[in-house]
């Protein structure tokens, strides 16, 4: 990288950081912490930083042109997640700046949430567990509420990287579940990952579709991923078939995927994303019966936001020092 600087440079950190990982960046930079998602105030106060800002460390918001436009200084961007969909990604190549993110550091993490809302909406815990908290719970539960074996059914992966890879060893190895899986270009399992070799098959995406019990979606968000799964796609599915998003909500159609389960094709949906979020109060997946929804929270454990949050610091300060950080987004301008 150019820019090699030992000066003080002026950080914006646009969502909270932990007290640690705040401190390794005051003790070399100057910085600002703004979270426009937190109100007005302080919306008002991340835009009056922009200008002066040299890098800028957060999630959750998007970092739109506009934006760009008014961080002339600007030479990194560390994002405290792995999908990097929030960020102008072609300006940010044009004008060459870094582009950081955190991957590899949340992927068990993740995979084990996505496997959870397989559970969740395959045996319908959350529904029973409301069922005994409301008190009834008044006789042995009938057929109307019994769920579906997870064991030994086709789990099809859309997305077949990291967490997609994870998720397939915690189905093939702990659930005996053959695995299919979409990729751009199918992986040589042999040398890439010999333990699901035998277990888990590429095959196009109508025939995952048509073949899986349970369909879980781990994709980066991308102009060739958004809206990916519509009213098409769910029909293609098996009858009875449960779906689950573990990664963005804008790579479902929503309207298509309700309609599924209102028609009765689907049984069941687990959604830990939403095309917007939080969930609008008003949306319908908030309170639909085969819906199990949670506040995107794949990565949301102590031990793994916290490495999140050390590995985008480490990022930040390896940019401003003019080093090249751990983990540059490759698809980025390169430093
Ligand atoms: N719910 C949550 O809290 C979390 C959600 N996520 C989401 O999960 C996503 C995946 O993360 P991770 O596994 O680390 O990322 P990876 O980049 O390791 O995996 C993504 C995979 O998708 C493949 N892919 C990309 N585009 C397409 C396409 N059009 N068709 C088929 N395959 C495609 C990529 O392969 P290739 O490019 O080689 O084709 C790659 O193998 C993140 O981008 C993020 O949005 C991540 C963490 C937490
Ligand atoms: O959604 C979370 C991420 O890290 O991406």
């Amino acid at each position: 990288m150019s820019h090699a600087t030992t000066t003080r440079q002026k950080v914006l950190v646009f969502r909270e950081l932990p007290l640690a990982q705040l401190a390794r960046l005051q003790a070399a930079h100057e910085v600002t912490v703004a979270n426009p998602r937190a109100g007005e105030a302080q919306r008002a106060a991340f835009e009056a930083a922009l200008p002066e800002a040299d890098g800028l460390i957060g999630s959750s918001y998007p970092i739109d042109d506009a934006l760009l436009a008014r961080a002339p200084r600007l030479r990194v961007i560390s994002s405290i997640s792995v999908g990097v969909d929030n960020y102008a990604l072609a300006a940010l190549a044009a004008r060459g700046i870094l582009l950081c993110h955190t991957p590899g550091v949340l992927t068990e993490t993740t995979a084990d949430t996505i496997f959870a809302l397989i559970m969740a909406t395959s045996r319908r815990l959350v529904e029973l567990s409301q069922l005994v908290r409301e008190g009834r719970w008044t006789k042995n539960i009938g057929e109307d509420l019994f769920g579906r074996d997870v064991h030994g059914k086709t789990l099809g992966i859309l997305g077949f990287g990291r967490i997609g890879q994870a998720l397939a060893r915690r189905a093939a190895l702990g659930f005996g579940m053959p695995v299919l899986y979409t990729a751009r270009r199918p992986l040589d399992l042999a040398a890439q990952a010999p333990e699901l070799q035998g277990h888990a098959r590429h095959a196009p995406l109508d025939e995952v579709l048509a073949q899986a019990d349970i369909v879980a979606v781990t994709l980066p968000l991308s102009d060739a991923t958004r809206g990916l799964l519509g009213a098409r796609e769910f029909a293609r599915m098996k009858p009875g078939a449960v779906f689950v998003n573990g990664a963005r909500g804008a790579i479902v159609q929503e309207d298509a995927l309700l309609a599924a389960l209102d028609s009765g094709h689907l049984a069941a949906a687990g959604l830990d994303v939403f095309a917007t979020e939080p969930l609008p109060l008003d949306s319908p997946l908030r309170t639909h019966p085969r819906v199990t929804p949670l506040p995107h929270i794949g990565s949301a454990t102590i031990e793994t936001r916290l490495a999140m949050a050390e590995l985008a610091t480490t990022n930040l300060l390896a940019a401003l020092a003019g080093q090249t950080p751990p983990a540059v987004y490759r698809g980025a301008a390169a430093g």
